[in-house]
């Protein structure tokens, strides 16, 4: 059970008492901003930054502007539960880690900062495909602390059935299969900026450390770096997959699967038909198809299709607490949260995740809470309204 209300007198305090100018920031916004200071222009742009002319990633906002909370009052909120269960296991709120590859870009600790952050606050870390550290490497950080692993499916299907073992063997619980970026959008700041991260060699950890992977290289990729990331960049997509390549994923592991980017009903419909275990309703953060519907406005109707068959999980727009009380009352059973935890980590690594995670959650309470809930499993929309 929760109270985060004291925790709330007790950061005040903190503040009062702390003379400190460059304390952590608490404003959404700030955090942003002290990233953007810390950042290069190429580095910073490729994080915040999105596709086309953003179109979607003003939607995300947008979405969650639109539905507004009515609180209900005198219903006993004293006791609180904020844990979800997802394919048997207890997590202790409705949040994870986003994954997000290239993290030494942000910070020299990269993905060890974020998943050291995640395991301190008992907030599952999705590693990605693209992580600039090995999947292990995170996994030894991390102890028993839940994790799950995010699926770049390689043209090469024996560097896919590598990762998925290696995911096995190093604790990672569920996978997490990307189905939204089989080829990187067109992204303004990055062409503007000539700034890709994988060309300069970051996000290819699992990929240099992967048997399958480096035995399709012409000379190891210590003696030629250059030829490595070139065959990276020539196999990390795979645009001809359809849904019955599915299938594959499930002859190949017996961990779960969700399906992540999803946004259309007739989708969701395919992927439950399909066997997935779970579906993240995703527009990967505004980072892919400029135009597209925000994130929560596609929730709904998702939801309405799956019904209780397999949870639905949702990122992309998620910035304060209140924004993951309207996704779980619309139907998500968990959210992930993408930049927030990165400007985290721009700014004071793994403290700066620790610190930006705590805030979520204790923003959600207490949102929770004043709008006459209880309990994040019995969240529904009859505590929301939708204004035009
Ligand atoms: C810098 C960056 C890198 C990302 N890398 C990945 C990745 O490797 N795999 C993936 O599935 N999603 C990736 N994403 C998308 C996130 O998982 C998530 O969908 C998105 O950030 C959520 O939106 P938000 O940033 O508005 O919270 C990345 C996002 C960012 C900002
Ligand atoms: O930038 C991204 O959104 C992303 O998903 C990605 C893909 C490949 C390498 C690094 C990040």
């Amino acid at each position: 059970m929760s109270n985060y209300g004291n925790q709330i007198q007790f950061k005040v305090y903190q503040t009062m008492t702390d003379p400190n100018p460059d304390r952590l920031p608490v404003v959404y916004e700030e955090w942003e901003k002290r990233a953007r200071e810390v950042l290069e222009d190429g580095p910073y742009h490729y994080v915040a930054g999105g596709a086309g002319g953003e179109s979607t990633m003003n939607a995300n906002l947008e979405a969650f502007n639109r539905w507004k909370i009515v609180p209900r009052m005198l219903r006993n909120v004293e006791e609180r539960d904020l844990t979800i269960e997802l394919f048997g296991e207890t997590y202790q709120s409705p949040m994870m880690q986003a994954p997000v590859g290239v993290q030494s870009i942000i910070h020299s600790d990269g993905e060890i900062a974020s998943a050291k952050a995640s395991a301190e606050m008992g907030v599952p870390y999705i590693a990605s495909s693209a992580s600039t550290k090995p999947m292990e490497e995170i996994a030894k950080e991390m102890g028993d602390a839940p994790r799950w692993f995010q699926l770049y499916w390689n043209k090469d299907p024996e560097v896919t059935r590598s990762f998925l073992k290696r995911a096995e063997l190093s604790g990672y619980s569920a996978i997490v299969v990307t189905l939204d970026t089989p080829m990187m959008a067109w992204r303004e700041y990055d062409l503007k900026n000539v700034y890709l991260p994988f060309l300069i060699g970051e996000g290819v950890g699992n990929y240099l450390t992967d048997p399958a992977f480096c035995s399709k290289l012409p000379t190891s990729p210590k003696e030629d770096p250059t030829s490595a990331i070139m065959h990276w960049t020539k196999t990390f997509g795979n645009p001809g997959l359809t849904w019955e390549d599915i299938a594959f994923l499930k002859e190949h592991t017996t961990l779960p699967i969700l399906l992540k980017g999803i946004l259309h009903p007739e989708d969701a419909k395919l992927a439950l038909a399909h066997g997935a275990d779970g579906i993240i309703v995703s527009n990967h953060g505004g980072r892919q198809v400029d135009g597209a519907i925000g994130a929560l406005a596609a929730l709904p109707q998702i939801c309405g299709v799956v019904g209780d068959k397999i949870p639905v999980l949702m990122d992309s727009g998620i910035r304060r607490g209140s924004d993951i009380i309207k996704a779980l009352a619309l139907g998500a059973k968990a959210v992930l949260i993408g930049r927030p935890c990165m400007y985290g980590l721009a700014v004071a690594g793994d403290q700066g995740v620790a610190e930006v995670l705590q805030n979520l959650k204790a923003d959600m309470d207490l949102t929770m809470a004043l709008a006459g809930e209880k309990s994040v499993r019995e969240l529904n929309s009859s505590i929301l309204v939708e204004s035009k």
